[in-house]
């Protein structure tokens, strides 16, 4: 409920995540005012597969809204906007004039068109990709799943060449329904979400024909490209309307680079890492569109309105969070992620043994599709609770080459990290990232980074807030970590984690994948 340190007006974000979708109410100072969150179904019809329904995640964030703006205790006057973050890649495509998705969205975790993406790189080269979309071509992007629907729902190209199909990643699809869906919604999306896509010309800002044709999408079903903080249109479609009808939705931003956003991190050279299932760390690098020799994918960090783009390098790590649920659900060491630090502290050091988890491949700085798992170093010395440091240490390591790889591409030194998302409540692994990076890590006091970044973005286009400056004096430090750790102990176990990374390797067969 809101209270006189928190007087309106507000402006609300959504986040539409991998797991689940929230809103937050935030007031002027950044602070958060409420909260409303809801699950959605993992589906996994095969191996390597992974769906979200679409109805369902838009009846989820109609509900979130709406719980949200109830627990505030406020009404629409008292929004001036509403933005949208989203996990990034999945894709879902739709009909334009029933609004029923023609499939189950396909997530960005989904391994599906591996073999597409080699098959593409074998015609159409993987150098070509690299250069006018900042990626390398491999599953995770969405302009692949996109084809593979096409190809795989009978019709389905006939359809989407006609016209009669819509593609969005999560943004659009959220923005499509709250502004009218069937009666007008916008079909729209945002440079960074577009930027995911393998799609987007990251030099034009706009989409390349000539990549859309040989990936196999046709550009009729594309949204527009937007700025990530402007207004798009307003809330009139679905539950909603009567609830919430003329709130401008003003902002869309894939949820790292929101996380960037809400980080302050508007400076070139400075850089944030989000952990949660995955770890994505995001350094701004201005307005240089940097060639990553590295294995980091070159991204777009944010446009607001129709200042200059800025451009950011991204290191993305697919497994760190979801390794400690691996630990709770399937191995059952433990019975709530929290638990793994009492469990790792029961134990000097990892007793010799590195976790690889390479579940679906790896991703930065590798993109090694055929990768499996590994845990390395086994003796009969190691207990479970050695386990549990190897799998804390896997996130601080797997950073660690991250961070190596962002100093080699931009030149700057990392001289401290900022961090959000639910592993940061994990004292000993923020503790472990500073030694094994030999920099302070640090902590804001609001930790929803994500919605604050979307919800900054809109309060800006719509002047709710004037400047990037605004935003910084929000920014309050909780939580700090400096290293402890000796260099030369620190070289050693560096080095037998890439030993150990080496083994994971080669794993799958090509025609296994
Ligand atoms: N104390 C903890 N120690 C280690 N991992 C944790 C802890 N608390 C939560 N996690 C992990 O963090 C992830 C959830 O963080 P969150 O930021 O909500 O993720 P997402 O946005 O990807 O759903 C889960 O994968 C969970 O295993
Ligand atoms: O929803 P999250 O926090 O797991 O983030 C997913 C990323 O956007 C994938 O690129």
């Amino acid at each position: 409920m809101t209270d006189a340190h928190t007087a309106g007006p507000f402006v609300a974000a959504i986040d539409q995540g991998t797991t689940s979708s929230r809103c937050i109410v935030f007031d002027r100072d950044g602070r958060i005012v409420s909260v409303d969150q809801k699950e959605h179904e993992q589906i996994f019809p095969k191996p390597g597969w992974v769906e979200h329904d679409a109805i369902e995640i838009w009846t989820n964030v109609q509900e979130v809204v709406a719980g949200a703006v109830e627990k505030a205790g406020i009404t629409r006057d008292d929004i001036k906007a509403i933005g949208i973050t989203n996990q990034r890649e999945t894709t879902v495509l739709w009909d334009r004039n029933t609004g029923e998705p023609v499939h189950n969205a396909i997530v960005w975790q989904d391994t599906r068109t591996d073999a597409l993406c080699r098959e593409l790189g074998r015609n159409a080269g993987q150098d070509r990709f690299r250069r006018e979309t900042g990626l390398p071509l491999a599953s995770y992007f969405a302009g692949p799943k996109a084809r593979w629907l096409l190809d795989n729902v009978e019709g389905l190209r006939e359809r989407a060449e006609a016209g009669d199909i819509l593609f969005g990643t999560m943004d659009t699809w959220v923005i499509w329904n709250l502004t009218g869906g069937v009666d007008g919604g916008h079909h729209v999306t945002d440079v960074t979400n577009a930027s995911r896509t393998l799609l987007m010309n990251l030099h034009t800002m706009q989409w390349d024909e000539k990549i859309a044709e040989s990936i196999g999408v046709p550009p009729a079903m594309l949204p527009e490209i937007r700025s990530s903080a402007e207004v798009y249109g307003e809330i009139t479609g679905g539950k909603l309307g009567g609830l919430l009808g003329g709130v401008p939705v003003a902002s869309a931003l894939g949820d790292q680079q929101a996380a960037l956003f809400g980080q302050t991190c508007f400076s070139e050279g400075e850089a944030k890492s989000t952990y949660g299932t995955g770890t994505f760390m995001v350094m701004n690098t201005g307005d240089k569109i940097i060639d990553s020799c590295s294995g980091l994918l070159t991204t777009v960090g944010y446009r607001i309105g129709d200042e200059q783009p800025v451009y950011a390098l991204e290191g993305s790590i697919a497994v760190t969070g979801a390794l400690v649920q691996w630990m709770r659900d399937q191995m059952g060491l433990i019975s709530t992620a929290a638990e793994i630090e009492t469990l790792a502290l029961s134990v000097e050091d990892n007793g010799g043994a590195y976790f690889v988890p390479a579940f679906s491949g790896l991703f930065a700085p590798y993109w090694r599709s055929d990768a499996r798992g590994v845990i390395a170093g086994l003796t009969r010395y190691v207990t479970k609770a050695h386990l549990a440091r190897a799998v804390l240490e896997a996130t601080a390591w797997q950073t660690r080459e991250i961070a190596d790889a962002m100093t080699k591409d931009s030149g700057v030194e990392l001289t401290a990290l900022k961090v959000d998302g639910g592993m940061t409540s994990n004292n000993l692994l923020m503790q472990t990232l500073s030694d094994f990076l030999d920099a302070p890590v640090v902590r804001p006091m609001v930790a929803e980074t994500t919605c604050l970044g979307a919800a900054y973005a809109a309060g800006l286009a719509v002047g709710f807030w004037n400047s990037t400056d605004d935003l910084r004096a929000n920014w309050r430090r909780a939580a700090e970590w400096t290293p402890r750790m000796d260099a030369a102990d620190r070289d050693r176990a560096y080095k037998n984690w890439l030993k150990a990374v080496e083994r994971t390797m080669g794993w799958l067969d090509e025609d296994e994948s």
